[in-house]
């Protein structure tokens, strides 16, 4: 064979011991100073790792140590999973709100859901679409705390080298349900939050459009940036959570459940844990939310 060792496909050789992996099997020792989510590398940094001081400190770190790749990574992955995730809860708001109210999207102007029924729907969604985000959302994490610097002659490797390569090895590491760690905080964090996100975005609408009209483009645009600055600032605390547990395993100690992470996080970092990435996540929400709600009426109005 003229394959040496390393040529061999990643995806079939058997991969070294992971030293996080050790480590999470000594228990209740806990690492020293660990790199725990949203789409931007710095604020998963923020939330899972102690070597930060702030936003500005991390991203400064980042760019001296990665330069502005260390920005972009695991960031292809979300993108693409962006389609599938929202596809599945816009999919599944309307059908619900459709189900509740038996009036069609058109007819909604006219006769608007109760609130109760757009939280339900929002809520159903939020539930739902968790399971499709999960592996995703992991991966994404996972590889935007990887802060070794692009290959450099000599250097060790980064333990994921992109994120088909990252879900092989927690698949061969970790198992099948590896893939869906975390999945319950994100359950948790997207049940309730969602409701509230589609409940922001419909009475923010319905203040601001005179009775039985369609909102204005811009209408859309200011309700649906505010309706994802809502939701993320509820969503943050099991933020933190989700991505802690999603490390765990990898190069953190591992909770027992999200209770466990709960406290310990409390008990180490103190309460403001809960609120890291707060500000990075609503800045980033007000544009991506704003354009999501503009293509969801576009294409509703399109299509009927
Ligand atoms: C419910 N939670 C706050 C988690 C998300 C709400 C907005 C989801 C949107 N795709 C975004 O990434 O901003």
């Amino acid at each position: 064979m003229s394959g040496r060792p390393e040529s061999r496909n990643w995806l079939t050789r058997p991969l070294p011991p992971s030293p996080a992996l050790l480590a999470s099997c000594s228990k209740g020792q806990r690492e020293p100073s660990l790199p725990s989510s949203s789409v931007l590398p710095t604020q998963v940094r923020l939330q899972t790792q102690t070597t930060y001081r702030g936003i500005v400190d991390c991203m400064v770190k980042t760019y001296r140590h990665e330069s502005l790749l260390g920005f972009f990574k695991g960031m292809s992955f979300p993108i693409a999973s962006i389609a599938v995730v929202n596809s599945v809860l816009f999919g599944i708001y309307s059908n619900t709100l459709l189900a509740l109210t038996a009036t069609s999207h058109q007819e909604r102007r006219a006769q608007p859901p109760s609130y109760t029924h757009i939280f339900i729907a929002g809520c159903t969604g939020g539930f739902l679409q968790a399971y499709f985000l999960a592996p995703f959302d992991l991966i994404k994490v996972r590889l935007q705390n990887q802060t070794e610097p692009r290959a450099k002659p000599g250097s060790p490797p980064p333990r994921y080298r992109g994120p088909v390569h990252c879900a092989a090895s927690i698949f061969q590491e970790e198992g099948p349900r590896g893939l869906f760690r975390g999945a319950w905080a994100l359950t948790l964090r997207d049940t309730p939050t969602m409701g509230i996100y589609f409940i922001t975005y419909e009475c923010l609408c319905h203040q601001s459009t005179p009775e039985g009209q369609n909102p204005s483009s811009a209408t859309v645009l200011v309700a649906g940036g505010f309706a994802g600055i809502t939701s993320w600032v509820t969503a943050t605390p099991l933020d933190v959570i989700k991505s802690r547990m999603q490390m765990a395993g990898l190069n953190q100690r591992a909770h027992r459940g999200v209770l466990d992470c709960i406290v310990s996080s409390a008990r180490q970092e103190g309460l403001g844990v809960f609120f890291r990435g707060l500000t990075i996540n609503s800045a980033r929400a007000f544009p991506v939310n704003a354009v999501t709600f503009l293509s969801y009426e576009y294409l509703l109005h399109l299509w009927q």
